[in-house]
């Protein structure tokens, strides 16, 4: 085994941080008297010092490890040129992988900036992926649906829309999260347009047909007038984009007139 040994130490070595996606107690135990270990996970069970909050459960372990590393290098707990080596899970909870990353700036994708650097709230953008998943997973009545749903900077998105309907929001309070706002926003979602949701997760609108300026936008082959229309605002106005695709079941976001994040709703 001495081969494998040494491709293991070949991992480990010249290590500047540990970075322990969602570990457990015992595991976390292990590494608790080391310096400059990283804990990346959904919540600080281990009351970790150094801590990145995930705000969902990436499927993708690039996305995870990318995301850990990004809130890192945004808290100063490592920078450019350092080393570090991810454990966590791929499989079924337990601590199976071990991968070696180097930090660069070429690592930041948006993908923690989607979360953290948002005009809306990080909770209120977690809670539109859950409805946008949840309704990707359920479809609507069996068939697939399409959503889109633009959060954050309010004020300007409804400037560069226009009604396609009456709003059934325009004289409630409510706030995505609450229980029946997900099934209204569900039972809505089968009509046209967008919704529009404020930085603190009040429903503005729905049935929004957007308006931005979509030159020079790229979004992925096969899609069309929604996705383009909600990666486009995202550049006219600081607002984030969450798209469910009809077409192909995948959850999109946008910010900044950029693609950030796909998502399979089977996976989450
Ligand atoms: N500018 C817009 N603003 C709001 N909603 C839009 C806009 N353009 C299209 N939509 C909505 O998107 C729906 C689907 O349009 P289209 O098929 O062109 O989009 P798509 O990007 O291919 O998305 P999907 O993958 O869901 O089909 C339309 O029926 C409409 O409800
Ligand atoms: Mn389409």
């Amino acid at each position: 085994m001495g081969s494998f040994d040494d491709v293991l130490a070949d991992i480990m070595a010249d290590i500047d941080s540990v970075f322990l996606f969602s570990p457990n107690g015992a595991f976390y135990e292990r590494f608790a008297d080391e310096e400059n270990v990283v804990v990346v996970a959904g919540e600080n069970t281990v009351d970790a010092e150094t801590f990145v909050e995930l705000p969902i459960e990436f499927t993708d372990i690039k996305d995870r490890i990318r995301f850990g590393i990004e809130g890192a290098m945004d808290q100063d707990l490592v920078e450019e040129g350092n080393t570090v080596a991810c454990f966590g899970s791929i499989f079924n909870g337990e601590v199976d992988s071990a991968v070696r990353v180097r930090v660069s700036e070429d690592l930041r994708s948006g993908l923690y900036d989607l979360f953290t650097n948002s005009r809306a709230d990080p909770n209120v953008i977690r809670d539109v992926f859950d409805v946008a998943l949840e309704l990707g997973r359920k479809g609507q009545k069996g068939s697939p649906v399409g959503a889109l749903f633009v959060v954050g900077d309010a004020g300007k998105v409804m400037n560069k829309s226009r009604p396609l309907s009456y709003n059934p929001f325009e004289k409630s309070h409510v706030h995505v999260g609450d229980p029946i706002v997900n099934v209204m926003l569900k039972e809505f979602s089968r009509l046209d347009g967008a919704f529009v949701i404020s930085d603190s997760g009040k429903i503005v609108s729905a049935y929004r047909y957007l308006e931005p300026s979509a030159e020079g936008i790229d979004i992925p082959k096969g899609l069309g007038a929604r996705h383009m229309a909600g990666g486009a605002i995202t550049r006219d106005t600081n607002a984030t984009a969450i798209v469910l695709s009809e077409s192909d079941g995948l959850v999109r976001a946008f910010k900044g007139g950029e693609l950030i994040l796909e998502l399979d709703p089977e996976e989450h």
